[in-house]
């Protein structure tokens, strides 16, 4: 048993094991009826392990991996990236979801902010995981609030689920809205000016 090592409540083994990867994929065709062997299906074991290193490769990030350049520009008023596009791996069902995500915060007194494209990069860090929509979009509010030290912060995260669309319920377009809310965003005044700015279409 390999000891896992935890990631802000999630916790990884710690390398991607394309072998591994490999032979679990060629055990799931055989399951579901299908023959490895069969001319198509030759490939898709490692292809599609690949393919989870890159959806998965978030479990071997940081979000101070991401978040670097920082700059003092002395502006201290809401900073808001909204209709950042979401890819996502619901851990249950181990099937899409995806959306937009709106982050946006008010930074510390001295002006502590970050590129615009930090806080996208940063949506993907946690995204790029086995993930529930409600941790993804925590996690995105307290690692800004853990790294930039703003005086507030607000994610707002709207996806759809496959696991609801194309199997069990099947409810096709149906979206799941969560919010994480920091500091003095929680104020009800600033909290309905970015709210106002994020649906404001
Ligand atoms: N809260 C939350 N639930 C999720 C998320 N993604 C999937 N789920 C739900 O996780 C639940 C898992 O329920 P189970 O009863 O264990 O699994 P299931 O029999 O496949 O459930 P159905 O999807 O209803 O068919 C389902 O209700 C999913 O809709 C998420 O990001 N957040
Ligand atoms: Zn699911």
């Amino acid at each position: 048993m390999i000891d896992p090592v935890t990631l802000d409540g999630q916790s990884a083994i710690g390398t991607f094991d394309q072998k591994r990867a490999e032979n679990a994929i060629r055990e799931l065709l055989i399951a579901v009826g299908e023959d490895p062997d069969r001319e198509g299906l030759l490939d898709t074991p490692a292809r599609v392990a690949r393919a989870y290193q890159e959806i998965f490769a978030g479990l071997w990030q940081e979000p101070e991996d991401v978040l670097t350049t920082t700059f003092d520009l002395g502006h201290d008023e809401m900073v808001l990236v909204k209709d950042i596009e979401v890819y996502s791996t619901c851990e249950h069902h181990l099937v899409p979801f995806r959306g937009l995500a709106h982050v946006g915060y008010i930074p510390s007194t001295s002006g502590k902010i970050t590129g615009l494209s930090k806080l996208a990069r940063l949506v993907d860090v946690y995204a790029r995981r086995p993930q529930v929509q409600e941790r993804l979009t925590s996690q995105v509010a307290d690692s800004l609030m853990r790294i930039l030290e703003p005086r507030g912060a607000i994610v707002v995260i709207e996806c759809e689920h496959m696991c609801m669309s194309m199997r069990g319920i099947r409810k096709a377009g149906a979206k799941t809205i969560t919010s994480a809310v920091r500091g003095q965003l929680r104020d009800p005044a600033t909290r309905a000016e970015a709210m106002s700015l994020i649906i404001g279409r």
